[in-house]
């Protein structure tokens, strides 16, 4: 009989498809000692008990409750870690005037590393306790406090994609808080690639830098070649936002008569590791282009009813086959929690859907077959995140890595089938009711 690391005996819910989840009211999830699922066992298997009872006898297995599930830890797709402190504030202004007014003399602190240090490991735990296993990470210009969020994610255990902003353009940057040069721009993100590396040589748990370009109005054309070049160089992710609103749509319209996604496409920066923020004003040829390049969109839909200017209509961008994720945008967005984004993200389907202009006829308001289900939010935050960033996990699953949480249903009333149970789980669960996570089977909570 072999033995595993941990088993872990329970109920769970995980997605199948874009639509349907699968459920298991009681198994064993087997995990080895590299942190993936080694086998997943259903009761009607038949070394189920001899399992059970190898790992009872050598003290690897934890039995759930039996109001407790197991889910794949979180995927957030798009999120700022130096905005923390202002999540929740001044969410009063458009995009443009926002990042001048409140965000970038946020991010200027950060060549201070003290408040780097105390900023960053507040804000990993914080996601840990939400059931984040996985965050693609802004920082901010500073590498040094770049390299703090990279510690932070390994100290408390989380797998960190992060990359170092580039923001050379000095008519869309403040002074204070600016590359100085594209060269710079480039050459500080080439050096981040190389401290990750050097940092990933003291731990397991490997952190990926991330060639982060803010966006097209902040960038120079120099600074996006160059950036392009490094992506083709080291083959590593891209984060960028496009399309978010129709301030930016309509920047790259102007300066560079092409449509923003098509500026990122002609400097490189559109590669089938590339992550998107928002796109909530991509059009069908822009959808095509991610599609043919494997580019990936993340949905922020809390942060999207402030900036975006429109809803991103996830069924048709799932129709085009481009992959989509879920991000909390911090401090776009104002919470952290992923749970708060699918809700968001299935209401604002809604919204969609009827309209909400109540002086037009009813068939006259929205925009007919566009609501999601609760299901399609928790793939986003589940396996559509994994799959954007080329991760095997999102998923129970052997195979897939130990990445998960346990939740336990609040209010068991109604709670008398898996439908029901799990949309209680996705629409009732606070940071109190996750009471665990694994991320690579280490619990982190
Ligand atoms: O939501 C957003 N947050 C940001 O910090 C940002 N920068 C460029 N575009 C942005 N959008």
């Amino acid at each position: 009989m072999s033995s595993f690391s941990k088993v872990i005996e329970g109920a769970s819910f995980s997605p199948r498809t874009q639509t349907a989840i699968t459920y298991q009211p009681q198994q064993l999830i087997c995990l080895d000692t590299s942190g993936y699922i080694a086998r997943v066992i259903n009761q009607t298997d038949a070394d189920y008990a001899a399992v059970r009872q190898a790992a009872q006898a050598n003290a690897t297995l934890t039995t759930l409750r039996p109001d407790q599930y197991v889910l794949p830890g979180f995927i957030d797709l798009h999120i700022h870690a130096p905005q923390w402190p202002n999540a929740g504030l001044a969410l009063d202004r458009p995009l443009n005037e926002w990042l001048d007014t409140y965000t970038f003399p946020l991010e200027a602190k950060y060549q201070d590393l003290d408040f780097a240090k105390l900023v960053y490991n507040d804000l990993v735990q914080e996601l840990l306790a939400n059931g984040t296993t996985t965050a693609l990470y802004f920082g901010t210009i500073h590498n040094a406090a770049n390299l703090e969020l990279a510690k932070a994610c390994i100290k408390h255990g989380q797998r960190g994609f992060i990359g170092k902003v580039a923001m050379d353009n000095p008519e869309q940057t403040p002074d204070y808080y600016q590359d100085a040069s594209a060269q710079v721009a480039v050459d500080q993100t080439e050096q981040f690639i190389q401290q990750v590396g050097e940092l990933n040589q003291t731990t397991d748990l490997k952190q990926t830098p991330v060639i982060t370009p803010r966006f097209v109005p902040s960038c120079t054309p120099a600074s996006l070649q160059g950036l392009g070049d490094l992506a083709r160089k080291y083959d590593l992710p891209v984060q960028s936002h496009c399309s978010e609103s129709d301030w930016e749509n309509g920047y790259a319209l102007e300066h560079y008569q092409m449509r923003d996604a098509d500026v990122l496409d002609h400097y490189g920066l559109l590669t089938n590791k590339a992550v998107m923020a928002h796109g909530t004003q991509l059009n069908d040829h822009d959808y095509e282009l991610f599609a043919k390049q494997g580019v990936a969109i993340a949905h922020c839909p809390i942060s999207n009813v402030y900036f975006g200017n429109a809803v991103l209509p996830v069924k048709r961008v799932l129709a085009h086959h481009v992959k989509t994720g879920l991000g909390t945008d911090i401090s776009g967005g104002y919470s952290p929690s992923l749970y708060q984004n699918i809700r968001q993200a299935v209401m604002s389907s809604r919204l969609l859907q009827d309209g909400v202009d109540n002086q037009l006829p009813t068939n006259q308001r929205g925009v007919s077959d566009s609501a999601i289900s609760v299901k399609t939010a928790f793939y986003l935050a589940t396996l559509g995140g994994a799959k954007s960033l080329h991760l095997q996990t999102g998923k129970i699953a052997a195979g897939y890595l130990a990445d998960l949480q346990v939740v336990s249903l609040k209010n068991a009333f109604q709670a008398d089938d898996a439908d029901n149970i799990f949309e209680k789980l996705m629409y009732q669960t606070s940071q109190a009711e996750i009471e665990q996570v694994y991320v690579r089977g280490e619990r982190v909570k």
